[in-house]
C-alpha cells in the first residue's frame, strides 16, 4: 500500500508527516499523521485514536504531545476517525457516519461497504505505517480519546498481539450502556446486541479478553458534561473487579472533555506507556 506525504513539518527534534493512502478495507482514501524522531529507529510507537467530529488533525495539532513524544523516543501515528468522501454515506447528526466511524466493522446499510474502521486501524493502517517509516511494531501502543477512548480499549483488548500497552482518555467504556453508543452500533452492527459485545470494553473484560495488560490506565475529568450520560468510568471498574483485573481510573477534579484537558496529562500518559514498551 503506497502512503503519499502531502505535507512535512520540523517539530520537537523530529519529523510530523501529513499522509494519504487508499484503505482496501474502507475504499476510500484515509489520511492519517506520522511522528518520528530524529534518528534511525525502529521507534516504539503509539496510535492515538480521536473522537467524534474529529479529523487526523485535531489530536495533531491541540494536544501538544509531541514535546513529551520527543523526551520518551515514541513516535505518534494519528488517523482519521471514518472514512469520508463524497460516495460514503453520511448524517446530518455529529454522533453517526463521516467523523464518527467508532472504530468497528459496520454490517448494515447504508454503512456496511465503507465504515469498516475496525479493519482499517487493525490491519491497513498498522502495515503501512510499519512499511513506510522507521517503526517497531513489537513495541505498539494505543490509546485515544472518548469514541476513539473505546476504539483503543476494545482494539487492544481484542488484540494484545498487536498493542503492548493502552490508556484512553474520558472513553466511552460501554457502547451496550450509553445513548451515544446505542445510537451508533444499532446503525452500524444492527438490532442484535450479542453483536456489539465485541465492541464493549467492559463486556470484553466480562469475557476474559485481553488478559495480558498488566493494568489499563484511564484519565477522566470530572467536570465533563458527558460523565454520567455517556461515559460511565463506573462500569468498567465494576467489570475489572469483577474479573480480577488491574484498571486505574484517575478522575480529575475540574477538567472538561475538550483537548485542553488532554494536553494536560498526555505527558503523563506518555511516560506511562514509555515503561512498558
Ligand atoms: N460539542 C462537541 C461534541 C463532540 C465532542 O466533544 N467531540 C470531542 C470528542 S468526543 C472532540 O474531540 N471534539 C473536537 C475537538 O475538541 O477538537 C461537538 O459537537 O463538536
Amino acid at each position: 500500500m503506497t502512503v503519499e506525504i502531502t505535507a512535512t513539518h520540523r517539530l520537537h527534534d523530529g519529523a510530523l508527516r501529513y499522509c494519504k493512502h487508499v484503505s482496501a478495507s474502507t475504499g476510500t482514501p484515509m489520511k492519517f499523521t506520522v511522528w518520528t524522531p530524529d534518528g534511525e529507529g525502529p521507534f516504539p510507537y503509539l496510535v492515538w485514536l480521536s473522537g467524534l467530529t474529529c479529523t487526523e488533525d485535531n489530536f495533531t495539532t491541540k494536544s501538544g504531545v509531541y514535546e513529551h513524544a520527543a523526551r520518551f523516543g515514541i513516535a505518534i501515528v494519528a488517523p482519521d476517525t471514518s472514512p469520508r468522501g463524497e460516495g460514503v454515506a453520511d448524517d446530518p447528526a455529529y454522533d453517526l457516519g463521516q467523523g464518527a466511524g467508532f472504530y468497528v466493522d459496520a454490517t448494515q446499510a447504508p454503512w456496511a461497504p465503507h465504515f469498516q474502521m475496525y479493519s482499517y486501524v487493525t490491519k491497513d493502517l498498522l502495515e503501512a505505517v510499519d512499511g513506510a517509516f522507521p517503526l517497531d511494531p513489537a513495541r505498539r501502543g494505543i490509546f485515544g480519546h472518548s469514541m476513539g477512548g473505546h476504539g483503543a480499549l476494545t482494539l487492544a483488548l481484542r488484540n494484545p498481539d498487536l498493542f503492548k500497552s493502552v490508556s484512553a482518555f474520558s472513553p466511552i467504556v460501554s457502547p451496550l450502556n450509553c445513548p451515544w453508543g446505542d445510537k451508533a452500533m444499532t446503525a452500524y452492527l444492527g438490532e442484535d446486541r450479542a453483536a456489539w459485545r465485541a465492541h464493549d470494553a467492559c463486556a470484553l473484560i466480562e469475557d476474559g479478553a485481553g488478559q495480558s495488560f498488566d493494568d489499563i490506565l484511564i484519565e477522566q475529568g470530572l467536570a465533563d458534561s458527558f460523565l454520567e450520560n455517556q461515559l460511565k468510568p463506573e462500569l468498567i471498574e465494576a467489570a475489572a473487579t469483577k474479573a480480577g483485573r488491574k484498571i486505574t481510573v484517575r478522575r480529575q477534579d475540574g477538567y472538561d472533555h475538550s483537548y485542553f484537558f488532554i494536553t494536560s496529562f498526555i505527558g503523563e500518559h506518555l511516560a506511562w506507556h514509555a515503561q512498558r514498551l
